[in-house]
């Protein structure tokens, strides 16, 4: 079987392909929405991040050509437009919610709405997702700056950008700076200026899995040795399509829960020891679930709502300049 299979394989980005979508925004939306200039997009738990913006209209993914249906708990599936910051507002635009590989969604549908917004005129995005910590110093509640990624999916053949050459598109992506530093100085002159306590907010390199099982505790290791910091099941594809698309792409992610990798301890040590009558010393076993993860987004979410509104002030500050 060819590698670039259906699953796998890219869009046509024929202009034809957009204009169903484009055509049902533009009649469904008032003039000063219709051109965003800045696009978030909500990780697990984080819908609320739009709940800031005001004049909101939103439209469901299913009235849009080409975009699935986000099948998660903590992801709904619109796309809300509205204003943000004073005056006449930054015209911004959310995803509520996001496709996974892991549902079932192929990796062109996945970041088919980043190619939209991209139509929409989107200069900028914000992606945020929910992530295990696989850093000591990365605690529960920490919103880290994405500078780098690492992508086990991309290095063997599961990569959205997989297809034949399409005109005005490179075809051999960079991304050596796809995480633009101009934004990410931008994310810490914004907590900065909300005083956000120093540990709230971090650097780190991400890690893309597929998911949708949580990692054994020598994956964890594995990605830890090589370099990660926290690891998720989304955001990659949407930031190789981003960029594709020249995009400036800026990733906040919300430590969640501690990838769980305990020191392990012999289980014959401990029924030599049982065996011997000794008492026995049994750390509890840890596992993480998808409540979890919600449970602390929705603790987390005015934090990294303030965060991004004021980010978005910063952002519109910049393209005005
Ligand atoms: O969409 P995100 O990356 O925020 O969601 C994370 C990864 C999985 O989809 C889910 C696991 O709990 O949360
Ligand atoms: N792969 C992965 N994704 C997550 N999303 C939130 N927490 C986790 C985690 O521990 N592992």
């Amino acid at each position: 079987m060819s590698i670039i299979s259906e699953r796998t394989q890219a869009p046509s980005l024929a202009v034809e392909s957009f204009a169903g979508t484009l055509d049902v925004l533009s009649r469904i939306l008032p003039a000063r929405l219709l051109k965003p200039r800045v696009a978030i997009v909500c990780g697990s738990g984080l819908s609320t991040l739009a709940s800031s913006l005001r004049d909101v209209v939103e439209v469901p993914y299913s009235s849009l050509q080409g975009f699935g249906k986000s099948t998660v708990e903590g992801h709904r599936s619109a796309l809300a437009f509205g204003l943000t910051g004073e005056g006449d507002g930054i015209p911004v635009v959310a995803m509520l919610g996001r496709f996974h590989p892991y549902e079932g969604h192929s990796l062109s549908t996945v970041v088919y709405p980043i190619r939209v917004l991209a139509r929409l005129g989107v200069r900028d995005i914000i992606i945020t997702n929910a992530a295990g910590s696989l850093n000591p110093n990365l605690d529960v509640g920490t919103i880290v700056s994405i500078q780098d990624h690492l992508a086990l999916p991309n290095l063997t053949g599961f990569h959205p950008l997989l297809g034949p050459t399409r005109p005005n598109y490179p075809r051999f992506l960079p991304l050596s700076t796809a995480y633009s530093r101009p934004l990410r100085r931008l994310v810490f002159l914004a907590a900065h200026a909300l005083r956000l306590p120093r540990d709230a907010l971090a650097e780190g390199t991400y890690a893309w899995v597929s998911g949708p099982s949580y990692e054994t505790p020598a994956e964890g290791r594995f990605l830890s040795a090589a370099g990660a910091d926290v690891v998720g099941m989304s955001t990659v594809p949407e930031v190789l399509a981003a960029r594709e698309e020249g995009i400036n792409v800026c990733v906040l992610s919300l430590v969640t829960n501690k990838v769980v990798i305990p020191e392990y301890k012999s289980v014959r040590e401990e029924v030599q020891a049982e065996l011997a009558g000794k008492a026995i010393e049994r750390a509890p076993e840890a596992e993480v679930s998808h409540e979890e993860v919600l449970s602390v987004g929705k603790q987390k979410a005015e934090v990294m709502k303030s965060l991004v509104a004021k980010l978005i002030e910063l952002i519109a500050a910049e393209q005005e300049k």
